[in-house]
């Protein structure tokens, strides 16, 4: 299946490398043309090396009938072969510029895919290690496919000079070094299929230790690892995954060496049988000494331009199985939905009859579940751990599409963009964005004015922190990256509500809004938490039924399916689950 796909892009190879070379125009045309010019500048100045090389023998071996004096003949060598030696370090540098574009073009492709992948398909593993595999191999290709480019043409160019040159002097020469070309072309063909398999082998190897350096290394994780003493284990782990990698790179670069030599030997013998040829032409008497030096200088130039094509050839080959890799995962995701529309919640929310299967997993997350959320109520979602709370209020705010059964929105099932425009959540793991506090609150593109930031940091209950910021709304938070002020764990959470409320939409999930609050500061959320949320309507999920029990209606979750349904008291006088739930959790504080 895999060498299908390898074999399959050997064939599109032309078109994924003219697309590749497009890709690179585009990003940089100044840069390109300037790359293109060094190039041909250093195919001609090897030209220039043989004509001044040929000038220097006759002006040595005959005097009399030379075109130039010694003097001028050498000064002329010196200069073509000072271009010819200046232009690789120039080269060098402008590839550097060139390529940082090209990269931050193909970086723009990737962030424009990921960002248009659906929530499911993000989740999935697969697309994590595709993901993993084009940052780590692709994202390179496109510009290694242009220095190729370049390196085919000046070789090309050279190649056909220095061949004319060494047709006048015998034309046998030529075909003796171009015999080096087939074994040294095939045998690229061979090192990129290998390199593709082993970058596709490497993949799920890279992903787990590069997870096990960030766990050993980032400051999320320092407490944890700390408390428990678990450095040394998870070492261990990343030592294992080094070995397995040492032992595929190590196979991996034995191929690799094994083909670079039979290359070199090809294409040293090559140059060998045509400096024997010379020497018998010379024996023979069939060219002068001046013309058998020239086209030894021709030969060693010629091999070395032979050198550039293989390699570039090389470069194409290996380069094209990736740029296929990089083209399916674009094309994986499916072209972006149109905007999301922000619109009103009028009468409510209501999932009916709604079903989710998770990718890969036998039983649904959610079973046929019912739930309504009016315009201004607030619903909570309870349950044990797995019934299907966070599933259920993904779907209802549009990052899921359920397998079966509808999503409404005032009664009409909308588009599922105009849903996620519609709809806030703050997760259970939100996210603690390293910017400014205001930057935190304003994260969504919309943009209000200065006193709805105020206003959503005030219902959040920050106006107090926020003051005793040394910035106020732009003190830099966290310290992962700068000398940013943290903040504890609840005041991050009410940052992520002053998140929610900013964003001003009918519907705000929030899922355990109240885990890192203080016992005052959770009193003082859902005490008033009509108030807080200025007449939006709230999907609650929490497994404190302190918090729950204000719900204008509290459905009960059990295996993905609603078992119960109804206010607290009602519920509690139904004496079912959640009444048994409700009287564990409040015997714990009695
Ligand atoms: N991304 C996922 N891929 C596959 N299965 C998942 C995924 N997320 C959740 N599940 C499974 O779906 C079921 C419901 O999970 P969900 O997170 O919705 O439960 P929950 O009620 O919110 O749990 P908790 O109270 O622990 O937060 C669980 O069996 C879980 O293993």
């Amino acid at each position: 299946m895999r060498l299908r796909r390898v074999a399959r892009a050997s064939v599109n190879t032309p078109r994924l490398i003219a697309a590749a070379a497009r890709e690179v125009r585009r990003a940089d045309p100044l840069g390109t043309m300037v790359a293109s010019v060094y190039q041909i500048i250093g195919a001609t100045a090897a030209l220039g090396v043989v004509a001044a090389g040929k000038l220097t023998f006759d002006a040595l071996l005959q005097p009399e009938q030379a075109a130039l004096g010694i003097t001028p003949s050498l000064l002329l060598l010196a200069l073509a072969t000072a271009l010819s030696g200046s232009v690789g370090p120039l080269q060098t540098q402008q590839h550097r510029l060139l390529g940082e574009r090209v990269s931050q073009r193909v970086w723009d492709r990737v962030l424009d895919t990921t960002a248009r992948a659906d929530l499911v398909t993000y989740e999935s593993s697969g697309f994590a290690t595709s993901l993993e595999r084009i940052q780590q191999n692709a994202l390179t290709r496109p510009f290694a496919v242009t220095t190729s480019l370049l390196g085919l043409t000046g070789g090309l160019l050279g190649v056909v000079t220095l061949s004319a040159v060494l047709i006048g002097v015998e034309p046998l020469l030529v075909p003796i070094l171009l015999a080096a070309g087939l074994p040294a072309v095939l045998l690229s063909r061979w090192a990129s299929r290998t390199e593709f398999t082993f970058a596709h082998r490497l993949t799920p190897l890279a992903r787990r230790r590069n997870y096990l350096r960030q766990l050993l290394t980032q400051r999320p994780y320092a407490a944890e690892l700390r408390a428990f003493d678990s450095t040394g284990r998870l070492r261990e782990k990343h030592e294992e995954l080094n070995r397995d990698v040492n032992a595929g790179l190590r196979k991996q670069v034995r191929h690799r060496q094994l083909i670079a030599a039979l290359t070199t030997l090809g294409v040293a013998a090559a140059l060998t049988g045509a400096l024997l040829a010379i020497v018998a032409l010379v024996r023979q008497g069939r060219i002068g000494l001046a013309e058998a030096g020239a086209a030894a200088i021709a030969v060693r130039l010629l091999s070395g331009q032979l050198s550039t094509l293989f390699t570039a050839i090389g470069g194409l080959f290996e380069s094209a199985p990736f740029l296929a890799d990089l083209e399916r995962f674009v094309a994986s995701v499916p072209p972006a939905e149109a905007r999301g529309r922000k619109r009103a919640l009028t009468e409510g929310v209501a999932l009916c009859d709604v079903t989710f299967r998770y990718p890969g997993q036998e039983r649904p997350a959610v079973d046929g579940v019912d739930i309504r959320i009016g315009a201004g109520e607030v619903v909570a979602l309870v349950g044990e751990n797995g019934s299907g709370k966070t599933t259920l209020a993904k779907i209802a705010a549009g990052l899921y599409a359920p397998d079966t059964g509808s999503r409404r929105w005032d009664g009409a099932v909308v588009p599922a963009a105009d849903v996620r425009a519609s709809v806030t959540v703050i997760f259970q793991d939100f996210v603690r964005y390293q910017l400014t506090l205001r930057d935190n609150i304003v994260i969504s593109d919309e943009y209000h004015d200065e006193s709805d930031v105020e206003d959503a940091a005030k219902r959040a209950g920050l106006l107090a922190a926020t003051r005793e910021l040394p910035d106020g709304l732009d003190t830099m938070l966290g310290r992962d990256l700068d000398e940013g002020v943290d903040l504890s764990g609840g005041q991050w959470q009410r940052v992520a509500l002053a998140r929610a409320l900013y964003r001003d939409t009918g519907l705000v999930v929030l899922d355990e809004p109240a885990a890192s609050l203080d016992p005052r500061a959770e009193y003082e959320l859902f005490a008033d938490v009509r108030a807080m949320l200025g007449g939006r309507a709230a999907l609650l999920i929490s497994h404190r039924f302190s918090s729950t029990r204000l719900a204008d209606r509290i459905y009960v979750l059990d295996g993905g399916r609603v078992v119960e349904c109804g206010t607290h008291d009602e519920l509690m006088s139904r004496a079912g689950q959640y009444a048994e739930l409700y009287t564990l959790q409040s015997a714990a504080y009695r």
